[in-house]
């Protein structure tokens, strides 16, 4: 083993960043062994560095000058853990030019300048590693920037939010509210320092461009991804899926157009049926399916935030720059020479649930289904439940303009015998 110890500056201190501390210590001696070299932590940057923390480390090492230490001449490798844009970007560009290998979670910041950070590594010859920044603990980047770079892949879908994830199910399994849910999720550390970017999905746009970008070799940044959170769904919609032995969850989808020209990479909230295999992932676990030419369907599951899944990822990362900086090698260089056009949602591609609180009188159908045709909105199948009171419609549609889906609502809601537009959620993988 190379008796120089290898020195870790660690950004940041919080969910992720303390068990990062912790395992560091604990396992000092594995990861020494795997890396061929002792990992010294040479300090912790962090914003009050008198809180309270339970770690098993040196007091001494805590500073809030990041800048100093991530620039310090011994240090080998920096790992950011603070999140947001600045000063996280200001950060590693700094330790990249002082020739520091990188490793970070920050997908918010890998989503909108990754380009200018993979410069700049590329510039020093350093390492930039970021398996933590999505779906947590899976290990999903390397296998689709290494193992899957001699395949064509053409989609890649799946569940990559936590806290949503976890919320979406609380309301299904348990009944519980938004709002409590959301508290929970915080609570266990799902949660982004402002869950804003959990529930209004900017946290799965970034990880679905970090996706898309990985997986199609081409530029793609949050702005380019289409968004909706799930701050619109409601106790209802949750319900009307279960009545058709559906669940809702946030999905993430990121496609190459048939002819290989294009990219479309999009986060909305869809409805599942309880057969599909995403419908079964409860709470912050997150599921990614990539589909690629020669591999076909492959699967990727597990813990999707919290501070012990996310640090393993770390870890991971952590090692494998360490190894590199060992034996003088670099990380496989990220390609993004495809330059393909990049786009939002295909509409013509939308289908919808529409489910509809109904007088249960003869006729009503005849009347739905005219608002339809008056539209051109095609009808696929309509579902009746209940009786009197609690009788409703669940109408599977497919609609090709955002105008036409909303003008067909507003008929809906006019007639004298649908008393409410129960809920209106866009359909996946049926
Ligand atoms: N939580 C999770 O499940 C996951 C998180 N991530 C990503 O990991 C990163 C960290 O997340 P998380 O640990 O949850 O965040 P936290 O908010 O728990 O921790 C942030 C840490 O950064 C420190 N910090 C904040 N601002 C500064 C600054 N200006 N200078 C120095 N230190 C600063 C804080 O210091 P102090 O302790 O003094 O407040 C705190 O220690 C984010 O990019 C996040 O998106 C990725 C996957 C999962
Ligand atoms: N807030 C994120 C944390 C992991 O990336 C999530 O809930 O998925």
């Amino acid at each position: 083993m190379s008796k120089r110890p290898l020195k870790v500056a660690l950004l940041g201190c919080g969910v992720v960043g303390s068990e990062v501390a912790r395992l560091m210590t604990t396992t000092a001696d594995d990861l020494a062994a795997r890396v061929g070299a002792p990992l010294e932590l040479a300090g912790i940057a962090v914003r009050r560095p008198n809180r309270a923390r339970d770690l098993p480390v040196d007091p001494a090492l805590f500073t809030t000058d990041a800048l100093s230490l991530a620039t310090r001449p011994d240090v080998d490798v920096v790992i950011e853990v603070i999140g947001g844009i600045e000063p996280a970007r200001t950060l590693l560009l700094a330790a990249l030019a002082n020739g520091a290998s990188v490793v970070t979670a920050n997908k918010a910041l890998l989503a909108e300048d990754g380009a200018t950070l993979h410069a700049a590594a590329e510039k020093h010859g350093a390492d930039l590693y970021y398996e933590a920044a999505v779906a947590g603990a899976i290990p999903l980047l390397r296998p689709l920037r290494e193992s899957l770079v001699g395949d064509k892949v053409k989609r890649v879908l799946g569940i990559v939010n936590g806290t949503t994830n976890f919320i979406l199910d609380r309301m299904d399994s348990t009944g519980a509210g938004f709002a409590d849910a959301l508290d929970e999720a915080t609570a266990l550390g799902y949660a982004e320092a402002d869950p804003t970017a959990d529930i209004e999905g900017f946290d799965a746009a970034a990880k679905a461009a970090i996706l898309a970008g990985l997986a199609f070799h081409t530029k793609v940044t949050a702005a380019d991804v289409y968004r909706e959170g799930i701050t619109e769904v409601t106790a209802a919609d949750v319900a009307s899926a279960r009545e058709m032995n559906s669940v809702v969850k946030l999905l993430a989808i990121c496609e190459l157009d048939p002819v290989g020209e294009s990219v479309t990479a999009r986060v909305h909230p869809a409805m599942l049926p309880r057969s599909h295999p995403l419908a079964g992932v409860r709470e912050a676990y997150n599921a990614v399916f990539v589909e690629s030419e020669a591999a076909g369907r492959l699967m990727f599951y597990g813990p999707g935030a919290g501070g012990a899944p996310t640090a393993s990822a770390v870890l991971g990362d952590l090692v494998a720059v360490c190894r590199n900086k060992v034996n003088g090698g670099r990380a496989p260089a990220v390609t993004s020479y495809a330059d393909l056009r990049v786009g939002g949602m295909g509409e013509a591609r939308t289908r919808y649930h529409i489910s509809l609180d109904v007088d249960d009188k003869a006729g009503v159908l005849a009347q739905v289904a005219l608002v339809f045709a008056d539209h051109e909105v095609s009808i696929q199948t309509v579902r009746q439940s209940g009786r009197g009171d609690d009788a409703r419609l669940v109408i599977a549609t497919h609609v090709a303009t955002d105008a036409a889906l909303a003008a067909t609502v507003e008929s809906l809601r006019a007639l004298d015998t649908v008393r409410a537009v129960a809920s209106v959620m866009r359909v996946e993988g049926e």
